[in-house]
């Protein structure tokens, strides 16, 4: 009779045991909720292509930012959702202090000093073309233009007292420009989290529809500047520069189809790595929790540990809320 010398499923025999060698555990702290904010008071709008998630008016900004702190969520990513008026060529709507997301910055910190903002810096949202960037006749987005809107967007963000910026727009230099212009302000600490590996990925359609971009961009894509989805030694060359030029954070996006290059970046640079688990994924797991073919509570848990698994220190996604109570409640 011959016997396994090594029986794996010995340790996996009892909860007790799987327990004490679970690897990797996922906490309210690794999370960062994402939310849409726009103007009025008192309103909420569904996004159709994201059930469940809506676009927040500040006044109910505060109340889901209430739930974060509860919950131990440590961080809320913000995105403007702009009405067509204030959009243009030229996106300066984005650095007008006294625009919807600079108020909602100061509404926010001021009701909760202790819970991070982080500021989405590009221009899509208040471009009428729906690019990142400023564009010339052929419809071509121009680098270093684009580079000094983002530079006057993200310091009208540390004024109003975003704590970290989060450049999206995968220009190439804007993190060194960025960090000269804080410094230079005095914005020592502002804190700068670089989507450095940002791929020009089909999922992000339903945040296209939530910021209401999508109708602007029609037909026109963003391969010229994101990050072609068959390439992984590129995502290592971006985040070197971004490290570079002083990024304090940096980002792969989307999450769960590019968690190959999560681990790369994280085993080469040591750096704090984020992932977001963007909307078409949020899109894809509540559809199918909606028609009863997935169990939503494990196939979200599972998914945000795979992203811790793979290397990830922190994960912005749609389901922080969600997720987080269900940790809770665990
Ligand atoms: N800058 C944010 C995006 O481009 C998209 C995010 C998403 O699809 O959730
Ligand atoms: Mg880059």
């Amino acid at each position: 009779m011959t016997f396994p010398h090594t029986r794996l499923r010995r340790m996996r025999r009892d909860a007790f045991s799987r327990e004490l060698m679970r690897e990797t555990r996922l906490h309210p702290g690794d999370l960062i909720m994402v939310a849409f904010v726009i103007d009025g008071s008192d309103r909420r709008e569904a996004v159709p292509s994201m059930p469940g998630v809506e676009r927040l008016s500040i006044d109910h900004s505060l109340n889901l930012a209430d739930d974060c702190v509860a919950l131990g969520i440590p961080a809320l990513a913000l995105f403007p959702s702009v009405e067509a008026q204030y959009k243009s060529a030229d996106a300066a709507e984005a650095w007008n202090p006294q625009g919807l997301f600079q108020r909602a910055a100061r509404a926010l910190k001021a009701r909760h000093p202790q819970l991070g903002l982080i500021g989405d810096v590009a221009l899509d949202p208040y471009t009428t073309h729906g690019q990142d960037g400023l564009i010339d006749d052929h419809g071509y987005v121009l680098n270093d233009l684009t580079i000094e809107a983002l530079v006057r967007m993200a310091l009208a963000q540390a004024e109003a007292g975003f704590d970290i910026v989060a450049p999206s727009d995968m220009m190439d230099g804007r993190i060194g420009a960025i960090r000269d212009a804080l410094e230079n302000a005095g914005h020592v600490n502002t804190r700068i989290l670089a989507y450095s590996a940002k791929y020009a990925s089909a999922f992000y359609g339903p945040f296209r529809d939530a910021v209401g971009s999508s109708a602007s961009l029609g037909k026109g894509d963003k391969h010229t500047y994101q990050m072609d989805i068959g390439n992984s030694d590129e995502a290592l060359r971006e985040v070197e520069l971004d490290i570079g030029e002083g990024a304090d954070m940096v980002m792969v996006k989307p999450g769960l189809p590019y968690l190959d290059v999560v681990r790369r970046v994280k085993d080469h640079f040591g750096m704090p790595t984020f992932v977001y688990q963007v909307s078409g994924e949020y899109a894809m797991l509540k559809a199918a929790a909606q028609n009863g073919w997935l169990d939503e509570r494990s196939v979200v848990l599972e998914s945000l540990i795979a992203m811790k698994r793979a290397g990830a220190d922190a994960i912005l996604s749609y389901y922080a809320i969600e997720a987080a109570r269900w940790l809770r409640a665990d």
